[in-house]
């Protein structure tokens, strides 16, 4: 990546009215990235945690990566931020998900390396919003994903009436075992700071190979119930 690109795709796209945005997680092949990309959805995300099984490391096409217009972010889990950075400059990342005990200072330095940073917090049965403080000055946005047993990918949603307490300006998706059963309810919650959608195991015909027929039916769902998206 050199500097210009770098510089040029810090910022992350924002949802525009009654347009949420909408990010595909967890791909791993290279025919089924452009399979997804056809359908255009504004982020995809591309996982490089050594324990998830849609770990994408081995799988991707470089060449490729580089050459997609659309925002790539690469998510990772308590990594060493000289590793996340090598392998961003390798695909061409735009962005940074980072999934586990990240701290603020870490996002600072991803952020000061010109990656947008995107902090995911796993959501129980409460959560306390203020303790994201720290990390609003470094971070484009936040996700809100289900905590479980995996550091994300678990399949399931959360109560989203928890979101109804956010109070912080750093916009969010929501994540968390959406698909074509909740997409219109999701797509229909009026909840500050929401800014778009975050889908993954939902859409899988194995892990880390989006069903295209899935995908198209989530958005056809998700995108005309969104009339409340800042
Ligand atoms: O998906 C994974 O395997 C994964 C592993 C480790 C950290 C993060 C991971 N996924 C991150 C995502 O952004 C998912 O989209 C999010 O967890 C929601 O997943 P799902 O509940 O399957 O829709």
């Amino acid at each position: 990546m050199t500097a210009a690109h770098s510089l040029l795709t810090t910022a992350l796209p924002t949802a525009s009215a009654n347009r949420p945005l909408v990010k595909v997680c967890g791909l791993k092949y290279p025919d089924n990235v452009a399979q997804v990309v056809a359908q255009e959805v504004d982020m995809l995300g591309f996982i490089f945690a050594p324990k998830s099984p849609r770990y994408a490391l081995d799988t991707l096409d470089a060449a490729q990566m580089r050459s997609l217009s659309v925002i790539k972010v690469g998510v990772f889990v308590n990594e060493r931020t000289a590793v996340i950075r090598r392998i961003a400059l390798h695909f061409g990342l735009d962005a940074v998900q980072l999934h586990g005990h990240e701290t603020p200072a870490e996002c600072a330095e991803l952020a000061a390396a010109g990656l947008a940073v995107i902090k995911a917090f796993g959501v129980g049965e409460s959560f306390d919003f203020s303790q994201l403080e720290a990390y609003v000055p470094h971070c484009s946005l936040f996700v809100f994903d289900t905590a479980g047993p995996a550091a994300g990918g678990n399949g399931v949603a959360f109560n989203w009436e928890l979101l109804r307490r956010y109070h912080l300006p750093t916009p969010y998706l929501l994540a968390g075992g959406l698909g074509p059963d909740n997409a219109a309810a999701a797509g229909a919650l009026t909840l500050p700071g929401l800014a778009g959608f975050d889908l993954n195991s939902k859409l899988e015909q194995a892990p880390g190979l989006k069903n295209p027929a899935l995908l198209r039916e989530t958005l056809s769902q998700l995108r005309p119930a969104a009339t409340s998206i800042r």
